[in-house]
């Protein structure tokens, strides 16, 4: 069996059509979904992902702002720059790139975006909302797996999800998201004993670990579901995912690539939800539910 790509460039170039198409409609109402974007520190991959998100909203006609603060930034003075972004009205999603300095706590980060702008997802409120399955922002990675899924017609519902990875950003949210859609969901870590002992009897597995190609034929059975949400940087500069593709292919139905896989997907849902936020706001709504 040679297993079919999941083309995550592909799936995330329809998905900024739809998106193109909204904000011309909030346009005519004279709004242009704004996205503001802080970078603290010179991660030069943390660089690359902001470019691309800054481009990614101006090809699509929306509002762009990046805000590059050294590392030696303090936690005050970030907490500072979110709240005056919380309460620009032209500013429909306000993300940091993580990873942050190590001086500044995440959390306090994350809890100070307002979160009718939390367009990562990334705040309790978010997290609350996506556990009890009310509308709202979906972190983008885990929503991007799903939108690759849904595209090549891979129903999760009845089938075995292991996710090996249990990050807020993607393992638990991916979790949360197959078990909606009626999975049964098994999560692996680092302290998991016998990894194989689950992952063989997965229809689907999501390795989202940073350990690159951890995965291999032995682990998964034939015809799984390989979703590749590694990014890991060699020595040399190239890119390689957490599943040993070569040998993964010739045994699995589907496989995502690492470049071009879940990547692409991210950036494509950050569009989706920025512009989300801003039709929310138009509504005068917040996070789709009707409450103002
Ligand atoms: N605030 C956030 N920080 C981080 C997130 C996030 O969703 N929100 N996710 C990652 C980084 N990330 C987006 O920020 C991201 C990672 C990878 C890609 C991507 O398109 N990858 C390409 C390869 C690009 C390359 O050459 O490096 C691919 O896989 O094809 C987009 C976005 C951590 N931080």
């Amino acid at each position: 069996m040679t297993a079919k790509l999941m083309d995550g460039k592909k799936v995330a170039a329809a998905i900024r059509e739809d998106v193109g198409k909204r904000v011309e409609k909030l346009a005519a109402r004279g709004v242009t979904p704004g996205l503001a974007v802080i970078l603290v520190g010179e991660d030069p991959a943390s660089q690359t992902y902001v470019k691309s998100k800054q481009r990614t909203c101006e090809k699509l006609g929306m509002r762009s702002d990046l805000l590059e603060f050294p590392d030696t930034l303090s936690e005050t003075d970030l907490l500072a720059a979110i709240d005056k972004l919380n309460r620009d009205p032209g500013i429909h999603g306000i993300l940091v790139q993580l990873p942050l300095p190590a001086h500044i706590d995440e959390t306090h980060v994350i809890l100070a975006i307002d979160p009718t702008k939390d367009v990562d997802g990334f705040h309790p409120i978010s997290a609350g909302r996506l556990l009890i399955g009310e509308d709202g922002f979906v972190p983008c990675t885990p929503n991007g797996i799903m939108r690759l899924l849904d595209y090549y017609e891979i129903d999760p519902a009845g089938k075995h999800a292991v996710i090996i990875g249990r990050s807020t950003i993607v393992g638990k949210p991916a979790g949360l998201l197959l078990l909606q859609r009626n999975a049964t969901v098994t999560f692996c870590h680092s302290k998991t004993e016998n990894l194989e002992q689950y992952t063989q009897s997965a229809d689907i597995v999501i390795a989202a670990v940073g350990r690159p190609g951890m995965l291999k034929a032995h682990h998964i059975k034939a015809g799984a579901v390989v979703i590749d949400v590694g990014i890991n940087r060699g020595t040399d500069g190239k890119l390689t995912g957490d599943a040993a593709f070569d040998e993964l292919q010739d045994k699995a139905s589907f496989i995502t690539p690492v470049p071009g896989g879940v990547g692409p997907m991210t950036i494509a849902m950050l569009m989706d939800n920025t512009v989300r936020s801003a039709e929310w706001a138009a509504e005068g709504q917040t996070a789709g539910n009707g409450v103002k």
